[in-house]
C-alpha cells in the first residue's frame, strides 16, 4: 500500500524496512530448550546448498491486490446475511529470536496511522494567490528596525515583534553559546558509569565538514558495533563534576557539568527544572518548544545517574540522529528494525554487560520478550524517556498505538523503572492530560513553557497560481536571501513537481518523501546539511528531529493537517536563534480535500463488531489460545486500515479489561519443498514433518501450511517449530519460505457482551475521528482568520500575521480542543441524495455501508474500495465541500430506500 502522502513521520522513514523484498535468512536458532531442537538420525551426507535460494524466510511484498467487486465486504449491514463464524487461525508462540521480527516490525513501524492520500495529480488544483513578497519585505525591514525585545517567550495579544537577529546579517551562534574546550583531556565513560581510559580529542566548534566526518564515523561505528557507539570524552573533570551534581544537584554544580559535557555556558528555559526533577527521581512531563533543547534534559542526567537511560523514540531516523548527537561522554546504543539480528543481539549483549548508558528503542520493542526480560534483569533503569510523548495520546495529531503500551504499570511495576520523563513540543491540554494519566505523573510535575519560539516571522496568503506564487515568494526578499529552506507539501508527486520547477528556475532543490529510497533520502539530507542544495521540497516525512541550525525559512505549499503539525514543521527553522521566515499558502479546495482525508481511518460499529467476532473465536475454550490475523487480507475483509486494526487490538489489550495479549508480528504461512528424503520417510523421523504433511495443502509439489496451526498441534511454540525447520534446512532436507505478515495475540478473556464492547469501542473511535477533524478545522480557521479577520490586530499587516497566528497557536495549545466548527464546510446540498441514488443504482452489484458511500463521494480510498477501482466513478470526490457526516447520513437514507426496494 503506497499512499501519495506521507505521514507525520511515522511511516517515513529515513530507515524504512531494511528489506522490503524477500528475505532475510531464517533466524538463527535461539534460546529454545534442547528438546525442542531436532534429533534427526544419521543422514551423514553433507547438507546440499539450497539451489533455489528459496530457503529464506520471505516477507510478502506484493502490493495490495487491486480490489475487485468480488473482494468487497460480504456481510454489510444492508445485506441480510449471517455473520461469518469461521474460526480464526490459532497457534502457539512464545519467545522469538532477537531481531527476528525486525522486518515485520519495520513493516508496522513504517506504516503508521495516516489518512490515505491517494490523490492523483489531476485531482489537485493549481490554485492561485496574491503575491506577498512586498509585504514580507516591508515586515522584514520593520523587524530589523525594532530591535529590542519586548517579548520573552510567551506571546501576548499585543505581541510586539521579537528581538531576534535577522538571518541575513551574517553567521554566528545567535543566542546559543558554546564553550571552546580546545585541548581538554578526554576519557570515556565506562560500563559502570565511571570515567576511564586515556583517549584524548580536542573539542571545539566543528566545521560542517568535520560534523559530516563525525557522522560518517558514527554510522561506521554503529555498523561495526551492532548499533553501539563509543565516543571519546573528557575525563576526570567530568567524573568529578558528575559526582558533585549527584551529591548536590544544585544549579551551580549542574552548570559546571553542562560546560564540561556539552560545552554550553548556561541552561535554557525549563532545562534545569527538568533535570532537577529527574535527579530527584520524580517522573515529569516537559513541554518545551521545538529546538529548545529537550534532549539535554535526559543527556545530562544520564551522565549523573548510575543506571541505564532508555529513550523511546517514534522514528528510527530520529533515534539515529539522537544517537549521533549524544555528547561524547555517553555510551549510546540503539535497537532498531533496521539492524540485522546479529546487530540487535550485540546491542542487547552490550546492554547486559553495562556497555550502554543511553539506549534508543522504538515502542514496538516493548512487545519483544527477549528485550523485556533483558531490561527487567538489568540492575537499574534510572530513567525512561518518552520522546514525542504526544504519540501516547489518541487526542494528539500523531497517535501511535504502540505508544499506548508505555503505561506506568509496565514501566514501574514490570520494568522497575525509577522515573519517567515525557517530552513533547506539541501537546494540547487534552493531550497532556492523557500523557500524565497514562504515565501516572502528577500535575505538579509538569514543566511547560510556551510552545512556540519567538523568532518566527509568520505570514499567510491565499493561493492563486500556486507554483508561480511560490517562485515569486522565493525570489523576493526576505526569502531570496535565505540560504537554507524547506518547502512542505502534502503529496509526494507535488514535491517532485516543485523540485523540477525550482531547478528549471535555477534554484537548487531536491525532493524528499517516503516514496524514495532510504539511501536517496539520506543523500538529500546530507546535501542539505552541507549546504550543497538550497531547498528541500518535502512531505511531512522530512524534519522531525532535524537539527540543522541555519534553516532560515519554511514554506507550507499546502495547509498542514493541524496546528501541531504546523508548529513542528516551522520548528525546523531558526534553530540558531535567528529570525526565520515561515510562509503558509492556503486555499479552500486543499482544505476540503484534507478534511475529507481525516475520515479515512474512521470505522463503523458494524465493522468493529465483525472484527471482534473474528478476533475472539466462537470456541468457548479459546482462552489461552494464540491466534493470528493476516494483516493484508483482514484489512480488506474489514475495510479497515492496518493501523486501525492494530489500534483496536492494542485497546483490547490495554483497555479497562485485558482481553488479549499482543505478540510481535510474524509471517504465518509456510511453503515447504523437500530435497533429499521422500516426505513420508522424513515424517517418520521428524514429528514436525509428520504434522505438516497432515496439516498442509500441496500445490505443484510444495506443501503449504499455517505455522501456528502446526505449532499448536505439536504443542510447541512457533519459534521452536521454525528452529526445527531451520535445522532440517541446514541438513539439506528441505527449503522453505514464509509469508503473510500477521498480528498475533493470545486470548486472555473472551468478552461476554460483544455488542456492547463494539459500541464502546466505536464511540471511542468516532471521538478520535472528530478530534482529527477539529484539528484540521483549527488549522484552517487560524489561516482564514489571519487573512480575513485580523486587520485590526496590532502588528499584523499584509501577509505578515506573526502576532495573530502566535496568539491562535498559543490559545489552541492552552485550550481543550475547542476549535470553532469551520463555517466554510457545507451542511447540505440539493443534489446529494439524488447523486447517491444514481451511484447506488449504477453500482448495484456492489455492497456498501453508508461510510463506504460517503468515502466515494469524498474521494477517500479504503482497503476494500481502492482508488484504482473507484476513482473512475463520476462521483469520486464530488462532495468534499460537504461535511462527511452529512454525506454519511444521506447515504444511510438512500441505502435504506435502495435495500428496501430490493427486498420488495
Ligand atoms: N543550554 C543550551 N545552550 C545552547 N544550546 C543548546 C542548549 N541546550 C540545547 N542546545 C542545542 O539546541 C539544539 C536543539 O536541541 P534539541 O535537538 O534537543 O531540541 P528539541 O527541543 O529536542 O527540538 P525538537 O523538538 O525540534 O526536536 C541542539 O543543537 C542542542 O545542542
Amino acid at each position: 500500500m503506497e499512499s501519495d502522502s506521507d505521514s507525520d513521520g511515522s511511516h517515513i522513514s529515513a530507515t524504512p524496512p531494511r528489506k522490503s523484498t524477500p528475505s532475510p535468512p531464517p533466524p538463527p536458532p535461539v534460546v529454545v530448550s534442547k528438546k525442542s531442537r531436532i534429533r534427526i538420525k544419521p543422514s551423514k551426507s553433507k547438507p546440499k546448498p539450497d539451489p533455489s535460494g528459496s530457503s529464506k524466510i520471505q516477507s510478502k511484498s506484493d502490493p495490495i491486490q487491486q480490489a475487485t467487486l468480488l473482494s468487497l465486504p460480504t456481510d454489510l449491514p444492508f445485506q441480510i446475511r449471517r455473520p461469518s463464524d469461521a474460526p480464526s487461525i490459532s497457534y502457539s508462540i512464545e519467545t522469538l529470536p532477537a531481531g527476528y521480527f525486525s522486518s515485520s516490525h519495520s513493516a508496522s513501524f513504517s506504516k503508521i496511522r495516516r489518512p490515505l492520500l491517494n490523490l492523483e495529480p489531476s485531482e489537485v488544483e493549481q490554485p492561485v494567490f496574491t503575491s506577498v513578497a512586498s509585504d514580507s519585505r516591508a515586515e522584514g525591514a520593520d523587524l530589523r528596525k525594532r530591535g529590542k525585545s519586548q517579548l520573552p517567550n510567551l506571546i501576548g495579544s499585543s505581541a510586539p515583534m521579537p528581538s531576534v537577529k535577522p538571518r541575513t546579517s551574517g553567521a554566528g551562534e545567535g543566542n546559543f553559546v558554546k564553550l571552546n574546550m580546545n585541548g581538554k583531556r578526554k576519557k570515556f565513560l565506562n560500563k559502570r558509569g565511571k570515567f576511564g581510559g586515556k583517549r584524548y580529542k580536542s573539542w571545539r566548534f566543528k566545521s560542517q565538514r568535520e560534523k559530516e566526518e563525525e557522522q560518517e564515523e558514527a554510522v561506521g561505528e554503529l555498523k561495526q558495533r551492532g548499533g553501539c557507539k563509543r565516543r571519546e570524552i573528557d575525563g576526570d573533570a567530568v567524573e568529578e563534576a558528575a559526582t558533585a551534581a549527584r551529591n548536590v544537584p544544585s544549579e551551580e554544580n549542574l552548570v559546571k557539568l553542562l560546560r564540561l559535557v556539552h560545552g554550553y555556558d548556561c541552561f535554557r528555559d525549563g532545562q534545569v527544572e527538568a533535570i532537577k526533577m529527574v535527579l530527584a527521581g520524580k517522573s515529569s512531563v516537559v513541554v518545551l518548544p521545538t529546538g529548545a533543547g529537550k534532549s539535554l534534559c535526559y543527556q545530562l542526567p544520564a551522565v549523573i545517574l548510575p543506571g541505564v537511560t532508555l529513550v523511546v523514540s517514534p522514528l528510527v531516523a530520529l533515534m539515529i540522529d539522537q544517537l549521533r548527537q549524544l555528547p561524547h561522554v555517553i555510551m549510546g546504543g540503539l535497537l532498531s528494525s533496521t539492524q540485522t539480528p546479529e546487530e540487535a543481539s550485540e546491542s542487547l549483549k552490550q546492554l547486559r554487560q553495562g556497555g550502554i548508558k543511553v539506549l534508543f528503542v522504538s515502542p514496538e520493542r516493548f512487545l519483544n520478550e527477549e528485550f523485556l526480560s533483558t531490561i527487567s534483569s538489568l540492575p537499574a533503569i534510572s530513567l525512561v524517556v518518552i520522546d514525542e510523548a504526544h504519540c501516547i495520546s489518541e487526542w494528539s495529531h500523531n497517535f501511535r498505538p504502540s505508544f499506548m503500551r508505555l503505561r506506568a504499570s509496565l514501566l514501574h511495576k514490570t520494568l522497575n523503572v525509577r522515573s519517567v520523563l515525557a517530552m513533547t513540543a506539541t501537546a494540547t491540554t487534552t493531550t497532556l492530560d492523557a500523557i500524565m494519566s497514562a504515565l501516572d505523573i502528577p500535575s505538579t510535575n509538569l514543566i511547560q513553557k510556551a510552545q512556540l519560539r519567538d523568532n518566527f516571522h509568520l505570514s499567510v496568503s491565499l493561493v492563486r497560481n500556486r507554483m508561480k506564487d511560490l517562485l515569486n515568494l522565493i525570489k523576493s526578499p526576505p526569502f531570496v536571501e535565505v540560504q537554507s529552506m524547506i518547502i512542505y507539501c502534502k503529496f509526494q508527486y507535488e514535491t517532485d513537481q516543485i523540485n523540477r520547477y525550482l531547478n528549471d528556475n535555477n534554484i537548487l532543490a531536491k525532493s524528499y518523501h517516503s516514496g524514495i529510497s532510504a539511501k536517496e533520502r539520506s543523500y538529500v539530507q546530507e546535501l542539505f546539511n552541507s549546504n550543497k542544495i538550497r531547498v528541500v521540497v518535502a512531505t511531512v516525512a522530512f524534519g522531525m528531529g532535524l537539527d540543522k541550525r541555519d534553516v532560515g525559512a519554511v514554506i507550507h505549499y499546502s495547509l498542514p493537517e493541524s496546528l501541531e503539525e504546523y508548529v513542528q514543521e516551522i520548528g525546523r527553522a531558526g534553530r540558531d536563534g535567528r529570525l526565520s521566515y515561515c510562509h503558509l499558502f492556503y486555499d479552500d479546495e486543499t482544505y476540503f480535500k484534507l478534511r475529507s482525508l481525516t475520515h479515512s481511518e474512521g470505522v463503523d460499529e458494524y465493522a468493529v463488531n465483525k472484527f471482534l467476532r473474528e478476533v475472539f473465536p466462537a470456541d468457548k475454550n479459546s482462552c489461552g489460545k494464540i491466534c493470528s490475523l493476516i494483516k493484508e487480507s483482514a484489512s480488506r475483509r474489514f475495510d479497515m486500515k492496518e493501523e486501525v486494526m492494530l489500534t483496536l487490538l492494542t485497546r483490547l489489550e490495554l483497555g479497562d479489561v485485558q482481553y488479549l495479549q499482543l505478540h510481535p508480528q510474524i509471517n504465518v504461512t509456510g511453503t515447504l519443498n523437500f530435497h533429499k528424503s521422500p516426505p513420508p520417510l522424513l515424517a517418520q523421523k521428524v514429528s514436525a514433518i509428520a504434522v505438516i504433511l497432515k496439516r498442509s495443502e500441496t500445490k505443484h509439489g510444495q506443501y503449504i501450511f499455517d505455522i501456528p496451526t502446526v505449532a499448536n498441534d505439536m504443542g510447541v511454540t512457533a519459534v521452536e517449530l521454525i528452529n526445527q525447520l531451520y535445522d532440517l534446512k541446514l541438513m539439506g532436507e528441505i527449503t522453505y519460505e514464509m509469508k503473510d505478515l500477521a498480528y498475533c495475540y493470545r486470548i486472555i478473556e473472551v468478552p461476554t457482551d460483544l455488542l456492547s464492547l463494539s459500541a464502546d469501542i466505536t464511540r471511542w473511535l468516532s471521538e478520535v475521528e472528530n478530534c482529527k477533524v477539529r484539528k484540521m478545522d483549527a488549522m484552517f480557521n487560524a489561516a482564514y482568520f489571519a487573512l480575513n479577520l485580523c486587520d485590526t490586530m496590532q502588528g499584523c499587516s499584509g501577509a505578515n500575521h506573526t502576532p495573530c497566528l502566535q496568539r491562535k497557536i498559543l490559545d489552541y495549545f492552552s485550550g481543550v480542543d475547542n476549535a470553532d466548527f469551520c463555517k466554510k464546510i457545507g451542511q447540505s446540498s440539493p443534489f446529494l441524495r439524488a447523486d447517491i441514488k444514481v451511484f447506488l443504482q449504477s453500482n448495484s452489484q456492489a455492497r456498501f455501508t453508508p461510510r463506504a458511500v460517503a468515502r466515494v463521494m469524498h474521494g477517500i480510498a479504503s482497503p476494500a474500495y481502492p482508488s484504482t477501482a473507484w476513482s473512475k466513478t463520476h462521483f469520486w470526490g464530488r462532495y468534499t465541500h460537504i461535511d462527511f457526516q452529512v454525506v454519511m447520513e444521506a447515504a444511510k437514507e438512500e441505502l435504506k430506500n435502495f435495500v428496501g426496494k430490493d427486498t420488495l
